[in-house]
Protein backbone atom coordinates (compact mmCIF):
# COMPACT_ATOMS: atom_id res chain seq x y z
CA UNK A 1 0.00 0.00 0.00
CA UNK A 2 2.41 2.56 -1.28
CA UNK A 3 1.14 5.98 -2.47
CA UNK A 4 3.13 6.36 -5.74
CA UNK A 5 3.30 9.99 -7.38
CA UNK A 6 4.52 9.83 -10.70
CA UNK A 7 5.55 12.98 -12.67
CA UNK A 8 1.98 14.98 -12.22
CA UNK A 9 1.80 18.27 -13.51
CA UNK A 10 -1.20 20.82 -12.66
CA UNK A 11 -2.16 24.16 -14.50
CA UNK A 12 -4.45 26.61 -13.55
CA UNK A 13 -5.60 29.32 -15.88
CA UNK A 14 -1.93 30.73 -16.30
CA UNK A 15 -0.41 29.31 -13.37
CA UNK A 16 1.39 25.87 -13.73
CA UNK A 17 0.56 24.70 -10.02
CA UNK A 18 2.44 21.54 -10.16
CA UNK A 19 5.59 20.99 -12.51
CA UNK A 20 6.65 17.21 -12.69
CA UNK A 21 6.47 16.01 -9.40
CA UNK A 22 7.35 12.55 -8.13
CA UNK A 23 7.19 10.92 -4.97
CA UNK A 24 5.89 8.43 -2.74
CA UNK A 25 4.80 7.72 0.40
CA UNK A 26 5.61 4.81 2.44
CA UNK A 27 2.61 3.06 4.72
CA UNK A 28 3.01 3.62 8.16
CA UNK A 29 4.96 6.58 7.73
CA UNK A 30 4.66 10.47 8.71
CA UNK A 31 5.07 12.07 5.36
CA UNK A 32 5.82 16.05 5.34
CA UNK A 33 4.49 18.52 2.55
CA UNK A 34 7.08 21.85 3.15
CA UNK A 35 6.90 24.75 1.61
CA UNK A 36 6.71 28.27 1.27
CA UNK A 37 3.16 30.20 0.52
CA UNK A 38 2.14 29.11 -3.10
CA UNK A 39 4.28 26.17 -3.15
CA UNK A 40 1.57 23.82 -4.68
CA UNK A 41 0.72 21.66 -1.41
CA UNK A 42 -2.57 22.39 -1.06
CA UNK A 43 -3.02 21.72 -5.17
CA UNK A 44 -1.07 18.29 -4.45
CA UNK A 45 -3.06 17.44 -1.33
CA UNK A 46 -6.39 17.96 -3.56
CA UNK A 47 -5.23 15.34 -6.39
CA UNK A 48 -4.06 13.15 -3.27
CA UNK A 49 -7.83 13.22 -1.97
CA UNK A 50 -9.13 13.11 -5.71
CA UNK A 51 -10.70 16.26 -5.15
CA UNK A 52 -8.97 16.98 -8.77
CA UNK A 53 -6.77 15.29 -11.16
CA UNK A 54 -3.46 15.95 -12.53
CA UNK A 55 -3.33 17.33 -16.00
CA UNK A 56 -0.57 14.60 -16.69
CA UNK A 57 1.31 11.86 -14.97
CA UNK A 58 -0.49 9.89 -12.16
CA UNK A 59 -1.02 9.08 -8.55
CA UNK A 60 -1.80 5.49 -7.21
CA UNK A 61 -2.49 3.67 -4.91
CA UNK A 62 -3.26 -0.65 -4.70
CA UNK A 63 -5.79 -1.37 -2.08
CA UNK A 64 -6.71 -5.02 -1.62
CA UNK A 65 -5.15 -5.28 -5.21
CA UNK A 66 -7.45 -2.71 -6.46
CA UNK A 67 -5.73 -0.02 -7.81
CA UNK A 68 -6.88 3.58 -7.19
CA UNK A 69 -6.03 7.36 -8.48
CA UNK A 70 -6.14 9.00 -5.59
CA UNK A 71 -6.80 8.12 -1.31
CA UNK A 72 -10.26 6.79 -1.41
CA UNK A 73 -12.80 8.27 0.82
CA UNK A 74 -13.43 5.47 2.71
CA UNK A 75 -9.93 5.16 3.58
CA UNK A 76 -9.22 8.76 4.55
CA UNK A 77 -8.94 11.29 7.20
CA UNK A 78 -8.94 14.55 6.25
CA UNK A 79 -8.04 17.76 8.37
CA UNK A 80 -8.90 20.63 5.20
CA UNK A 81 -7.34 23.68 5.00
CA UNK A 82 -10.79 25.49 5.48
CA UNK A 83 -11.62 24.05 8.75
CA UNK A 84 -15.49 23.05 9.14
CA UNK A 85 -17.31 22.20 12.17
CA UNK A 86 -20.75 23.48 13.64
CA UNK A 87 -20.19 25.92 16.22
CA UNK A 88 -23.63 26.10 17.73
CA UNK A 89 -23.50 22.31 18.38
CA UNK A 90 -21.26 20.60 21.46
CA UNK A 91 -17.77 19.47 21.10
CA UNK A 92 -19.65 15.94 21.52
CA UNK A 93 -22.29 16.22 19.13
CA UNK A 94 -19.73 17.23 16.39
CA UNK A 95 -17.69 14.16 16.62
CA UNK A 96 -20.41 12.11 16.80
CA UNK A 97 -21.93 13.72 13.76
CA UNK A 98 -18.26 12.85 11.86
CA UNK A 99 -17.71 9.58 13.01
CA UNK A 100 -21.44 8.76 12.22
CA UNK A 101 -20.91 9.97 8.79
CA UNK A 102 -18.14 7.59 8.39
CA UNK A 103 -19.76 4.54 9.24
CA UNK A 104 -19.04 4.57 13.31
CA UNK A 105 -21.58 3.54 15.60
CA UNK A 106 -22.86 5.79 18.38
CA UNK A 107 -21.36 3.59 21.44
CA UNK A 108 -17.88 3.04 19.77
CA UNK A 109 -18.02 6.99 18.22
CA UNK A 110 -18.46 8.11 22.10
CA UNK A 111 -15.73 5.71 23.87
CA UNK A 112 -12.70 7.48 21.03
CA UNK A 113 -14.31 10.69 21.31
CA UNK A 114 -13.75 10.28 25.13
CA UNK A 115 -10.48 8.84 24.78
CA UNK A 116 -9.11 11.88 22.10
CA UNK A 117 -10.58 14.46 24.23
CA UNK A 118 -8.79 13.25 27.19
CA UNK A 119 -5.26 13.15 25.15
CA UNK A 120 -6.49 16.86 24.62
CA UNK A 121 -6.97 17.64 28.17
CA UNK A 122 -10.65 18.76 26.48
CA UNK A 123 -12.57 15.89 28.45
CA UNK A 124 -14.49 18.60 30.81
CA UNK A 125 -15.49 20.21 27.29
CA UNK A 126 -17.24 17.65 25.89
CA UNK A 127 -20.62 18.88 26.41
CA UNK A 128 -19.86 22.88 25.88
CA UNK A 129 -20.79 24.47 22.37
CA UNK A 130 -17.86 24.61 19.95
CA UNK A 131 -18.17 28.08 19.80
CA UNK A 132 -17.29 28.75 23.24
CA UNK A 133 -13.76 26.94 22.80
CA UNK A 134 -10.93 28.77 22.01
CA UNK A 135 -9.38 28.83 18.23
CA UNK A 136 -6.65 26.26 19.15
CA UNK A 137 -9.08 24.35 21.43
CA UNK A 138 -11.64 24.05 18.37
CA UNK A 139 -8.32 23.23 16.12
CA UNK A 140 -7.88 19.89 18.22
CA UNK A 141 -11.99 19.26 18.20
CA UNK A 142 -11.26 19.39 14.80
CA UNK A 143 -8.17 17.27 14.28
CA UNK A 144 -10.10 14.33 15.89
CA UNK A 145 -12.86 14.37 13.76
CA UNK A 146 -9.94 13.73 11.11
CA UNK A 147 -9.14 10.30 12.80
CA UNK A 148 -12.19 9.37 15.03
CA UNK A 149 -13.59 6.70 12.10
CA UNK A 150 -9.83 5.07 12.32
CA UNK A 151 -8.75 5.64 8.71
CA UNK A 152 -5.70 4.15 7.30
CA UNK A 153 -4.53 7.53 5.65
CA UNK A 154 -4.90 10.77 6.94
CA UNK A 155 -3.92 13.81 5.48
CA UNK A 156 -3.55 17.03 7.98
CA UNK A 157 -3.50 20.46 5.90
CA UNK A 158 -1.37 22.64 8.59
CA UNK A 159 -2.19 20.67 11.95
CA UNK A 160 0.03 22.84 13.72
CA UNK A 161 -1.58 26.30 12.90
CA UNK A 162 -3.29 28.30 15.61
CA UNK A 163 -1.89 26.44 18.51
CA UNK A 164 0.17 27.77 21.31
CA UNK A 165 3.83 25.73 21.91
CA UNK A 166 2.54 23.43 24.73
CA UNK A 167 -0.41 22.18 22.25
CA UNK A 168 2.46 21.85 19.20
CA UNK A 169 3.55 18.92 21.53
CA UNK A 170 0.41 17.64 22.06
CA UNK A 171 -0.24 17.62 18.42
CA UNK A 172 3.11 15.57 17.74
CA UNK A 173 2.47 13.31 20.45
CA UNK A 174 -1.31 13.00 19.19
CA UNK A 175 0.83 12.29 15.40
CA UNK A 176 2.86 9.80 16.88
CA UNK A 177 -0.20 7.91 18.33
CA UNK A 178 -1.86 7.58 15.23
CA UNK A 179 1.66 6.44 13.63
CA UNK A 180 1.83 3.63 16.36
CA UNK A 181 -2.03 2.59 15.51
CA UNK A 182 -0.86 1.67 12.33
CA UNK A 183 -2.32 4.69 9.98
CA UNK A 184 0.22 6.73 7.25
CA UNK A 185 -0.13 10.24 7.72
CA UNK A 186 0.75 13.40 5.51
CA UNK A 187 0.70 16.62 7.02
CA UNK A 188 1.39 19.78 5.49
CA UNK A 189 3.19 22.36 8.04
CA UNK A 190 5.08 25.80 8.24
CA UNK A 191 7.04 24.69 11.74
CA UNK A 192 10.54 22.89 10.84
CA UNK A 193 11.11 22.39 14.58
CA UNK A 194 7.80 19.85 14.98
CA UNK A 195 8.06 18.04 11.66
CA UNK A 196 11.83 17.58 12.41
CA UNK A 197 11.00 15.52 15.48
CA UNK A 198 7.93 13.85 13.89
CA UNK A 199 8.50 13.28 9.99
CA UNK A 200 9.95 10.13 8.72
CA UNK A 201 10.36 11.66 5.20
CA UNK A 202 9.41 14.78 3.77
CA UNK A 203 9.14 16.62 0.27
CA UNK A 204 10.53 19.92 0.16
CA UNK A 205 8.61 22.21 -2.68
CA UNK A 206 8.89 25.35 -4.54
CA UNK A 207 7.29 27.01 -7.20
CA UNK A 208 5.44 23.62 -8.32
CA UNK A 209 8.90 21.44 -7.80
CA UNK A 210 10.54 19.26 -5.51
CA UNK A 211 13.29 20.57 -3.64
CA UNK A 212 14.45 18.16 -1.14
CA UNK A 213 13.09 14.65 -0.63
CA UNK A 214 13.63 11.99 1.50
CA UNK A 215 14.66 11.23 5.27
CA UNK A 216 16.40 14.70 7.25
CA UNK A 217 19.27 12.60 6.94
CA UNK A 218 18.69 11.97 3.19
CA UNK A 219 18.48 16.04 2.61
CA UNK A 220 21.43 16.67 4.64
CA UNK A 221 23.67 14.42 2.50
CA UNK A 222 21.69 15.96 -0.50
CA UNK A 223 22.70 19.25 0.29
CA UNK A 224 25.70 18.25 1.70
CA UNK A 225 26.69 20.32 4.37
CA UNK A 226 25.12 19.86 7.82
CA UNK A 227 27.18 22.53 9.69
CA UNK A 228 26.86 26.25 11.37
CA UNK A 229 28.80 28.72 12.56
CA UNK A 230 27.22 31.09 15.19
CA UNK A 231 30.13 34.29 15.66
CA UNK A 232 29.50 37.10 18.24
CA UNK A 233 31.53 40.35 17.39
CA UNK A 234 32.69 42.68 19.80
CA UNK A 235 31.36 45.62 17.02
CA UNK A 236 28.46 45.62 14.60
CA UNK A 237 29.47 43.99 11.33
CA UNK A 238 27.86 45.51 7.99
CA UNK A 239 26.18 44.06 5.32
CA UNK A 240 28.45 45.14 3.08
CA UNK A 241 31.74 43.53 4.43
CA UNK A 242 29.17 40.21 4.85
CA UNK A 243 28.59 40.31 1.05
CA UNK A 244 32.68 40.67 0.06
CA UNK A 245 32.91 37.55 2.22
CA UNK A 246 29.82 34.99 2.06
CA UNK A 247 26.94 34.06 -0.67
CA UNK A 248 24.12 35.95 0.40
CA UNK A 249 21.91 32.27 0.42
CA UNK A 250 25.13 31.14 3.25
CA UNK A 251 24.50 33.67 6.40
CA UNK A 252 22.05 35.84 8.38
CA UNK A 253 22.71 38.53 10.65
CA UNK A 254 20.89 37.99 13.82
CA UNK A 255 21.33 41.17 15.16
CA UNK A 256 24.50 43.88 14.16
CA UNK A 257 26.60 42.13 15.90
CA UNK A 258 25.90 38.37 15.84
CA UNK A 259 26.33 36.37 12.52
CA UNK A 260 24.77 32.49 11.89
CA UNK A 261 27.01 31.28 8.60
CA UNK A 262 26.04 27.85 7.11
CA UNK A 263 28.85 26.02 6.22
CA UNK A 264 28.54 25.07 2.49
CA UNK A 265 30.57 22.21 0.99
CA UNK A 266 32.39 25.05 -1.31
CA UNK A 267 34.43 26.26 1.76
CA UNK A 268 36.30 24.27 4.32
CA UNK A 269 36.22 25.18 8.10
CA UNK A 270 39.72 27.08 7.98
CA UNK A 271 38.59 29.18 4.90
CA UNK A 272 35.01 29.99 6.84
CA UNK A 273 37.34 31.26 9.79
CA UNK A 274 39.37 33.34 8.20
CA UNK A 275 36.77 34.85 6.97
CA UNK A 276 34.80 35.60 10.43
CA UNK A 277 37.99 36.65 11.69
CA UNK A 278 38.39 39.58 9.16
CA UNK A 279 35.04 40.73 9.44
CA UNK A 280 36.16 42.04 12.85
CA UNK A 281 36.83 40.72 16.91
CA UNK A 282 35.03 38.00 18.24
CA UNK A 283 33.67 37.46 21.76
CA UNK A 284 32.14 33.89 21.06
CA UNK A 285 32.15 31.29 17.92
CA UNK A 286 29.93 28.31 18.29
CA UNK A 287 28.91 25.36 15.56
CA UNK A 288 25.90 23.45 15.29
CA UNK A 289 24.18 21.17 13.11
CA UNK A 290 22.31 22.70 10.46
CA UNK A 291 18.61 22.11 11.41
CA UNK A 292 15.62 21.74 9.02
CA UNK A 293 14.55 24.97 9.36
CA UNK A 294 17.99 26.25 8.20
CA UNK A 295 17.84 23.78 5.33
CA UNK A 296 14.81 25.15 4.29
CA UNK A 297 15.53 28.72 3.87
CA UNK A 298 19.28 27.46 1.95
CA UNK A 299 17.44 25.17 0.25
CA UNK A 300 14.75 27.57 -1.29
CA UNK A 301 17.36 30.83 -1.36
CA UNK A 302 19.45 28.61 -4.19
CA UNK A 303 16.35 27.21 -6.02
CA UNK A 304 16.16 28.45 -9.56
CA UNK A 305 19.21 30.13 -8.55
N1 LIG B 1 -8.09 27.49 -7.95
C1 LIG B 1 -6.99 28.11 -8.38
N2 LIG B 1 -7.00 28.86 -9.50
C2 LIG B 1 -5.89 29.48 -9.94
N3 LIG B 1 -4.68 29.40 -9.35
C3 LIG B 1 -4.60 28.67 -8.22
C4 LIG B 1 -5.74 27.98 -7.68
N4 LIG B 1 -5.34 27.33 -6.57
C5 LIG B 1 -4.02 27.59 -6.41
N5 LIG B 1 -3.58 28.39 -7.41
C6 LIG B 1 -2.20 28.86 -7.60
O1 LIG B 1 -1.36 27.70 -7.63
C7 LIG B 1 -0.14 27.94 -6.93
C8 LIG B 1 0.01 26.94 -5.80
O2 LIG B 1 -0.97 27.23 -4.80
P1 LIG B 1 -1.26 26.28 -3.56
O3 LIG B 1 -2.47 26.82 -2.84
O4 LIG B 1 -1.29 24.89 -4.02
O5 LIG B 1 0.05 26.52 -2.67
P2 LIG B 1 0.36 26.14 -1.14
O6 LIG B 1 1.73 25.58 -1.14
O7 LIG B 1 -0.73 25.30 -0.60
O8 LIG B 1 0.36 27.54 -0.40
P3 LIG B 1 -0.02 27.90 1.15
O9 LIG B 1 1.13 27.47 2.02
O10 LIG B 1 -0.14 29.41 1.08
O11 LIG B 1 -1.33 27.25 1.49
C9 LIG B 1 -0.20 29.40 -6.45
O12 LIG B 1 0.46 30.18 -7.41
C10 LIG B 1 -1.69 29.70 -6.44
O13 LIG B 1 -1.92 31.07 -6.65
Amino acid sequence: MELLVNNIQKKYANVTAIKKLSFNVQQGEIFALLGPNGAGKSSLVRMLTGFTSPDSGDISLTIDGEKHTSIPAYTLGYLPEDRGLYPEKTVVKNLLYFAQLNGVDKKSALTRAKYWLERFDLLDRIDDQLKTLSKGNQQKVQLITAVIHQPKWVILDEPFSGLDPVNQEKVVTFLSELKAQGMTVILSAHQMAMVEKLADRMLLMNLGEAVLYGSLTDIQQQVGSTAQLNAHFAKPVTTEQLKQQFQEADYQLLNPTTLLLSLSAQHSINDALSKITALGDLTALHSKEMDLHQLYLNAIANHGT
